[in-house]
Order: C-alpha cells, then structure tokens, then sequence
C-alpha cells in the first residue's frame, strides 16, 4: 500500500466561541469559524482524515513539506515518516509547526485504523473504554453571569457536579481582562469553588501563565489550604528552574509544560530538574499522537502521571490507552455555551460523556469522529 494524495479543505462552520488577543477562547455571538481537514489518500483508496486550522495545515504547507515526505510512502510505517517529517520542522524557518506535523500524523493514524477496521486507542494499546473527564472552564471574562466573579465560578462549579463530573478545572482571569493578572481573585475563585461543591470533587487550577516566582508561591499555598489537585502552568513555562524552585517550595503537584515547544525531549529535561510532578503532553502541542505517547511512557517510567492537554479524538485516544492519565480534559466549558451541542461538521460527539462523569470511547475505525462529509463538501472555501 502506498500513500497516493495528501489533500486539504477548508470549510465554515457556525461557532458562538470568539478567541481574546491572547488566544484565549470565550462565548461570542454567532460567527462563520473556518477549519480545514487534511486527507490522506492510498493506492487501495483506503483514507485518513484529520482536523487543524486552515493557517496550520494550509497548502504552502502541504505542498512543501507533508507531499514530499508523504506520496509514495506507506502509510504504516508512521514513525520513519514521522522523523522524515520532524528533520524538515528544522529549516522550515518556523512554517512547519508542531501542530501541523500533529495533524498529518493523526491523519496517519486515522487511515490505520479505518484500513484495518479498528479504534485508534486500540491500535495504541487499548487500556480501557471510558476516561472519567474533568469539566475544564473556559478562562475568566467580564460577562455579567458568566466567569465574571468568584461567586459566578461556584454557581457553575455547582452545575458541573450535576452533569455528573468529579473533577474541575478553572481557568481564570488572564490579561486583556481588565483586572487580570489578579492572585487574590485567583484565590477568591478557587475558594468559592470548593465552597460550592464541597470535599469531594478533584479540583485544579490553571490560571494566568506569568505570574512570579512570589505570586506563584501565595497562589499555591492558598491551593494547598484548599485541598487542589494540582496547579498548572502558572508561571512562563520557558523558565524550567521556576519551576524547579516552585515544586521543591510546594506540597501541591505541578503540572507541566503544557505550551512549551520541544515535544518529549523538553519534557524529559523538566523531569530530570524536578520542575514538574506531572508531566503534560497533547497531541496537537507535541506534534501527534506518538511523541504524546512517548511523553507518558517517559512519565511512566519515573512514576508520573501524565494528564493529557486539550480534548478532541486524538487525546482521547491517548488517554484511553495508558493508565498513567487521571482524567480526560473535557472542555471549555462556559455557562453561555452547550458543549454537548456536536460541531456542524460531525454528526456526533467525539467525546460523549454519562451522568457519571465518564467519556465514552467510540468504536468507530480511526480515531473515531463521525465525520460529515457532505457538510464539508457543501461548505468548502474555493
Ligand atoms: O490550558 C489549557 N488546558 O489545560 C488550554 O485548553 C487553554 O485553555 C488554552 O486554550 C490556552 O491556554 O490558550
Ligand atoms: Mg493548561
Ligand atoms: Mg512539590
């Protein structure tokens, strides 16, 4: 079998999240989003399909590095493909990101599973069938009844616990809000929290990603008082000895890196400088499904943890094939948005969750999102 075609379509959708300057999402009014599939095509016409950014996977892209790797390829032999990938990443002065490189590879592993008739998750080893999620809150904002107060962050905690999670995460209030960065709002949101839906239920926070050393530490021993989790990328994740320092200060776990570049080669520098005490990989920030792999079998083999960043198929592939993941991050959640309400280019969920607090897999060959084609044919961008 040989790869044939790597094509891309960009298509609209209707969306109600609008992104802050700093990239953050949040509840907007209704807009036309676009978002692009990469497709990869064989000689036996078997497919795979993934879902990026247009601006990540746009032709410039495909054309001069996923084609010239891919076409005439086998498409199983993903992790030399992978590599041939990953060399070009270096002299592309930038253009071949991670997330692109994450994106065609997940398409490889889609066509993988479609060809042979199985789940990704059980092509990566198959641990279990269901992840229990954490509902992970969209950042802080200034909408009057939204995740504008501490009070607004405990009334929605409240109803969290009633779609059945059994873990939180906030996001607080970052930068362009008008008051962020703000630790002692940071507390007050996590204490109304806990207030809110009481002992039980795991609780974590990720909030501004800047703060000092010193503001760290008050946030994170306010955290300890209130029996969090964790705490999560609270500082500049470029400063490993930050990091180093605030885990040897604190009791609370640190997760991390999350945004930091580098794939599972960064990832296991922090481990050996003990600036973590879980480590954290997703598969678009890591460049695919494997190296979000490799991170977690490294976590594995020091005793750690490693919590997936982000939701969507892949990650929870990853997630439902090792034991060393607590929770599926299942989000952004916000009171003004339905995030049960499936995407217009799906005909389903990829990621249904029961009253109990747990995400299904689903047993559909690849990585398992019930792609619309139709929809995306009729709403493609010439
Ligand atoms: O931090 C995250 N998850 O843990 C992300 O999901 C963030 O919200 C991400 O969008 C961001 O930080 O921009
Ligand atoms: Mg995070
Ligand atoms: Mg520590």
């Amino acid at each position: 079998m040989k790869i044939e075609r790597v094509t891309g379509t960009e298509f609209t959708y209707p969306t109600f999240r609008s992104v802050d300057s700093a990239g953050h999402s949040h509840p907007g009014p209704e807009t036309l989003g676009r978002m692009a599939m990469i497709t990869i095509t064989t000689d036996e016409g078997h497919q795979g399909h993934a879902f990026a950014p247009p601006e990540v996977i746009r032709p410039y892209v495909l054309a001069s590095y996923a084609r010239k790797v891919l076409v005439g390829a086998d498409p199983f032999m993903r992790e030399k493909l992978w590599m041939s990938l990953e060399h070009w990443q270096r002299g592309s002065a930038g253009q071949f990101t991670d997330r692109a490189l994450a994106a065609i590879e997940q398409a490889l592993w889609d066509l993988a599973g479609r060809a042979l008739g199985q789940p990704v998750y059980r092509l990566l080893g198959g641990y279990r069938d269901k992840v229990p999620a954490y509902g992970s809150t969209m950042c802080g904002d200034e909408l009057k009844g939204g995740l504008s107060t501490p009070d607004e962050y405990g009334q929605f905690a409240e109803k969290l616990v009633a779609r059945g999670y059994k873990a939180i995460k906030l996001h607080t209030w970052m930068p362009p809000v008008s008051f962020a960065p703000d630790p002692g709002m940071d507390i007050k949101a996590c204490a109304a929290v806990r207030e809110a839906v009481g002992p039980d239920v795991a609780l974590m926070l990720d909030g501004y990603h800047n703060y000092s050393r010193i503001d760290a530490l008050r946030i994170g021993r306010a955290l300890e008082q209130l029996n969090f989790a964790w705490f999560e990328e609270m500082m500049n994740e470029q400063s490993m000895a930050s990091y180093a320092w605030l885990s040897s200060q604190l009791d609370i776990p640190i997760v991390g890196p999350e945004s930091l570049s580098g794939k599972h080669h960064s990832r296991a520098d922090w481990v050996q400088a003990g600036a973590c005490d879980i480590l954290r990989a997703g598969v678009p920030g890591v460049g695919g499904i494997t190296p979000t792999l490799k991170v977690a079998h490294l976590a594995e083999s020091f005793g750690m943890e490693c919590e997936v960043h982000g939701n969507g198929a892949a990650n929870l592939a990853v997630c439902a094939a090792i034991r060393n993941c607590r929770w599926y991050e299942r989000g952004l959640l916000h009171p003004f948005l339905e995030y049960d309400d499936k995407p217009a280019y799906l005909h389903s969920l990829p990621d249904p969750m029961d009253e109990h607090g747990y995400v299904h897999l689903s047993q559909r060959p690849g990585l398992g999102e019930d792609i619309d084609f139709d929809y995306i044919e009729a709403h493609a961008v010439a």
